[in-house]
């Protein structure tokens, strides 16, 4: 389990974190979600060890988080950090050395990752030869190649096409299902609402909401019903308790605290062809938590 306890960071007068609270159990997949300078990155280089907070702390396995953690965390960093003419196979075989693993066991583990990643044919290619998204995998490679216990991954689903992002979401899931709590964010809401166990939403360095999609759907303010009234007569919602905030084919969108209200005035209206809540997406969440 990962727990991330108050941190605090400010480079010069700006203040990057103000307070960040979250924990990431084991086994979890958790999406860090936030607008671009929010604090994600500062959080995660925090988490990875390779940045110090002013204040806080990030706790392993119950323990302040000590520099021998790192080498049993996987990371991706924002700014990638592959060598350009580095051979791939070599290259991914490179850091798992760094991590502790003997030569032979991590050229075996960087064969077997690139394999699975689609990469076996350019093992012997340089990473300046690759694609973006083929060096996104490489960097993932050397994420996973010495097997790690935590991953720390920073936007590691920009800039995939759909197949490789399936790829990327599989292999995250298959560490999830073996009990490795996964970190990562990204911009992709759709996806991260998608393959996420629980969000954490950060605004201006404060987590203004966490929790699982249901959670924080459940503590959204405005809830919106979808009512759809055949052959009833137009302006039947006037007077309703609520507000109309658009429609959805026939059906009228309406925000209120008062259902039972809304459906009586709809049966009165008419034939109730559908009536329910309107689940909102993660973007809207994301939209009403950090406004
Ligand atoms: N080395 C630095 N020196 C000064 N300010 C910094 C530095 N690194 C980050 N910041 C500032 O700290 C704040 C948080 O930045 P951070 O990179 O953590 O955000 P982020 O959520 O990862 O953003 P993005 O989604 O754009 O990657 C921003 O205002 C940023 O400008």
């Amino acid at each position: 389990m990962m727990e991330i306890d108050g941190l605090r960071k400010s480079y010069g007068a700006k203040v990057a974190l103000d307070g960040v609270t979250f924990t990431v159990r084991d086994g979890e997949m958790f999406g860090f979600v936030g607008a671009n300078g929010a604090g994600k990155t500062t959080t995660m280089r925090i988490a990875m060890g390779v940045l110090n907070a002013d204040a806080g702390e990030v706790r392993f396995g119950g323990h302040a988080l000590a520099f021998d953690d790192r080498r049993r965390f996987g990371y991706m960093p924002e700014e990638r950090g592959l060598y350009p003419k580095m051979k791939i196979g070599d290259q991914v075989a490179y850091f798992g050395e760094l991590h502790g693993m003997t030569p032979a066991a991590a050229k075996s583990a960087a064969a077997s990752w690139l394999e699975r990643l689609g990469l076996s044919e350019r093992a012997g290619d340089h990473v300046q030869d690759l694609s973006l998204g083929n060096q996104q995998r490489v960097q993932l490679a050397v994420a996973l190649v010495h097997d790690p216990e935590v991953l720390i991954l920073d936007e590691p689903f920009s800039g995939l096409d759909p197949l490789a992002v399936d790829t990327m979401a599989d292999v995250l899931a298959e560490r999830n299902a073996a009990g490795v709590p996964v970190i990562f964010s990204s911009h992709q809401l759709d996806l991260v609402e998608r393959i996420c166990d629980s969000v954490g939403i950060i605004a201006a360095g404060k987590m203004v909401a966490v929790g699982t999609v249901d959670e924080l759907r459940r503590r959204e303010g405005h809830r919106i019903l979808k009512v759809e009234v055949a052959d009833a007569a137009p302006g039947w919602e006037q007077g309703l308790p609520g507000r109309v905030v658009g429609t959805d084919d026939d059906a009228l969108l309406i925000e209120t605290t008062d259902d039972q209200a809304v459906l009586k005035a709809a049966m009165n209206a008419g034939r109730v062809g559908h009536f329910g809540w309107q689940e909102p997406t993660l973007v809207e969440i994301f939209r009403e938590a950090v406004a």
